[in-house]
């Protein structure tokens, strides 16, 4: 039997969304790239691949469970050869004070015998971006920004020196982007400086993605690294051999045909905006949340709905709804309680559009389509053109193949659906 080549590059990703936003980036650079749907089975064969984006749904799930998960995802990439390992976090750095971006980080670390790890979430393609340690979402801090109000990890602090080291057993320390600005060597000077003082992670300005290929040249010096889909930019960047052929080009080469649909559980205002947009082009149910928690008419009733127009042309659903609407909520039935419930009854609803033909499939928010695909029982996915930066076209490698588009809330523009399902044929 003849061995697998070794990955050039391994990554675990805390949200589904978050590691096909990844493997587009990774893809773009000329990575052959594959995302599987959780630790994958130890024979799973990956073709040529020089990344494998391993998709955790750890985003916001209880730290141990977490830490566990990713080391088991870190172990599956080292034994398939991965030097390097990226632990992909959300790029507005989801997290609370638990987790669980430190306590995994803190376990990745301890585990690849390294004293420190580079971190940033700075993603300039999508406006984030990292100064002195503080994360700007476009023109304006974190904090204040949409993430502050977050239905499941509010957003209330841009210092990620200060969020980070909340939830790491180690300090935590800033590589400045006046370092950065010297090149590779400088930033590796500065990781190894740090490291001597006792600090376990380094928050890395990046305002460029000439500032990402810096980093991403460093980090390599080590054998693990945390950041959002700019990082893996930097890495692919400095692991890709040039010219390499487009990885992308073959996904949409033989259309898969059946039904297309959209289900929107993310309440993130680009999410609200895009849903408005395709009130003028498509069907749009409007889901009552209060119908999805503890009760099934809700999800039933949906799928009367979606019954009734499927055939005539794609149909979005959505259980989206404003902060205030959200908040309300969440104090009737608790965060993770309401959370849960919408999450599963978006999942149960894309299970009854695929049983009635849907084979082209967009989803909005990234735990919404976690539970979407592990509902579908869906492991893997070639990774194929770009809709919107950070959302690629996937396709299952199954026998009656499906196109999905799995969206973060707060990415894409306006006319989101309608240029994915354009794509989606
Ligand atoms: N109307 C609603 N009220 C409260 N929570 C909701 C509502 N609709 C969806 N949710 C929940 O909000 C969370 C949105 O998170 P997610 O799907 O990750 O979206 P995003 O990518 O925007 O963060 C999910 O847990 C989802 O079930
Ligand atoms: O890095 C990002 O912003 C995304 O890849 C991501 O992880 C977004 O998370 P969700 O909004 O939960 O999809």
């Amino acid at each position: 039997m003849t061995r697998p080549v070794p990955l050039a590059l391994g990554c675990v990703a805390d949200d589904y969304t978050g590691a096909s936003d990844l493997a587009n980036t990774l893809t773009k650079a000329g990575l052959r790239t594959v995302q599987t749907i959780g630790i994958p089975a130890d024979d799973l064969a990956l073709g040529e691949a020089d990344a494998v984006v391993v998709a955790l749904k750890s985003r916001s799930i209880e730290p141990g469970r977490a830490v566990a998960l990713s080391r088991a995802a870190d172990a599956w990439l080292r034994g398939r050869g991965a030097r390097h390992v990226m632990f992909k976090v959300c790029s507005t750095f989801d997290s609370t004070d638990r987790g669980n971006i430190g306590p995994v980080l803190d376990a990745l670390r301890a585990d690849a015998g390294e004293a420190v790890a580079l971190v940033t979430p700075a993603f300039p393609e999508t406006g984030r971006s990292v100064y002195q340690g503080h994360l700007f979402v476009g023109a304006v801090p974190l904090d204040e920004s949409p993430l502050k109000d977050h239905p499941l990890n509010p957003m209330r602090d841009s210092n990620l020196v200060r969020v980070l080291a909340r939830q790491s057993a180690a300090p935590v320390g800033l590589v400045d982007v006046a370092t950065v600005a010297r090149g590779a060597d400088a930033v590796r000077a500065r990781l190894e400086a740090l490291a001597a003082e006792g600090v376990g992670a380094a928050i890395a300005d990046a305002i460029f993605d000439a500032d990402l290929e810096i980093l991403g040249h460093a980090a390599l010096a080590h054998r693990v690294s945390c950041g959002a889909s700019g990082l893996g930019l930097g890495l692919a960047r400095a692991l890709a051999s040039p010219g390499a052929p487009d990885p992308a080009a073959d996904v949409l080469a033989e259309p898969v045909g059946g039904l297309s649909a959209c289900l929107a559980g993310s309440c993130s205002r680009a999410t609200l905006e895009q849903i408005a947009a395709a009130e003028s082009l498509m069907p749009v149910l409007r889901l009552d949340p209060e119908r999805l928690i503890g009760r099934a008419d809700g999800v039933d009733a949906a799928i009367a709905w979606a019954g009734e127009h499927l055939g005539q042309g794609p149909v979005l659903i959505a259980s989206s709804a404003d902060p205030e609407a959200v908040r309300a909520l969440q104090a009737r039935h608790g965060v993770e309680a309401a959370g849960h419930a919408i999450e599963g009854a978006l999942a149960r609803l894309a299970a009854a559009l695929v049983e009635r033909g849907v084979r082209r499939l967009v989803v909005a928010g990234g735990e919404t389509s976690g539970a979407v695909v592990d509902h579908l029982g869906l492991r893997a996915f070639r990774v194929g053109p770009e809709i919107a930066a950070g959302v690629p076209v996937l396709r299952t490698a199954s026998a009656e193949p499906m196109l999905l588009a799995l969206k973060s809330g707060n990415f894409g523009g306006r006319d989101f659906f309608a240029r994915a399902l354009d794509l989606m044929r």
